[in-house]
């Protein structure tokens, strides 16, 4: 089983991505794709004029502040527009994906955060009424009632609270938790990056390896949202993933070029 992220970010090559899915479903892979949708995300939450709000918290983590108008936004756009979009793509290659968010069948689960410690302006203020969680759990019933009956699952956040409510979660640890309870061989988080940048943006300075045990050492190279990809690497390889693989999602065959060892591969 191999766990396929692919980011939201400016620049990724959707139709690259899902042509090279394809062809490896069709000559009998077995996979699970994720996705995020971060740049639509924002683009549309400003066009309703209720413009993202980035906040850090003391650690130094960035994450979007999800009040329920920005969940609704988020919804919107990960659940509609780019979920639909991926399966499309992949139904018109033949591929019958079907696509879920966390909240369906409650695969992903985890608590919910309501308020959020943040720097802002040097001082730290708790923010309330934030819509944010981490995957703590994840449900894999339905997907092997899925994966079993020959379909291809196409998932995305937002994940359920244990009470229910759609939580705002980071999707490359939420694809780390889903390659742990799938025991998956490989996770791919494939961005629009050439992989973990040791003098991020110069392309050139890619980190081709990282070994398992080091993985959180390099999180000093990892600025804002990469944070998230290192610790989503760090937590999948601790919990038996064989390997993860940073990859770009720009071009070409984005899967097979990571799995072919292109990218940063932490092992
Ligand atoms: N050291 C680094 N190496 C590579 N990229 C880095 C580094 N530090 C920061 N980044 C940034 O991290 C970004 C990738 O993370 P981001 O969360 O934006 O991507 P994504 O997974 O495509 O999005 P989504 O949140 O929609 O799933 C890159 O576009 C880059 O700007």
């Amino acid at each position: 089983m191999i766990v396929v992220k692919v980011g939201g970010s400016a620049g990724i090559d959707y139709d690259a991505v899902c042509a090279d899915i394809a062809g490896r479903w069709k000559a009998g892979e077995r996979l699970i794709l994720v996705h995020g949708g971060s740049g639509e995300t924002n683009r549309l939450a400003e066009a309703l004029g209720h413009p993202p709000r980035f906040v850090t918290s003391p650690s130094g983590y960035t994450s979007r502040f999800t009040d329920r108008q920005t969940l609704e936004i988020f919804e919107m756009v990960y659940c509609g527009k780019m979920n639909k979009g991926i399966v499309e793509r992949l139904q018109r290659l033949g591929v019958n994906a079907v696509g879920l968010s966390g909240l369906d069948g409650r695969i992903f689960e985890g608590r919910h955060k309501d308020s959020v410690r943040v720097v802002e302006d040097g001082k730290t203020k708790i923010l309330r009424g934030d819509h944010t969680g981490t995957v703590e759990k994840v449900n894999t019933g339905l997907l092997e009632l899925l994966l079993s009956a020959g379909y291809l699952p196409v998932l995305t956040p937002p994940a359920s609270s244990y009470e229910g409510v759609a939580i705002n979660v980071d999707g490359d640890r939420a694809a780390a938790a889903l390659a742990v309870a799938l025991k998956a061989e490989a996770l791919l988080l494939l961005s629009n990056v050439p992989g973990l940048l040791r003098h991020f943006p110069d392309e050139a300075s890619l980190i081709r390896e990282i070994p398992a045990a080091e993985v959180e050492s390099y999180l000093e190279f990892a600025q804002d949202r990469m944070k998230k990809k290192v610790l989503g690497a760090a937590e999948a390889v601790k919990g038996g993933v064989g390997r993860v693989i940073f990859g770009d999602a720009r071009a070409g065959q984005p899967v097979s070029a990571a799995l072919g060892g292109a990218g940063t591969v932490v092992s």
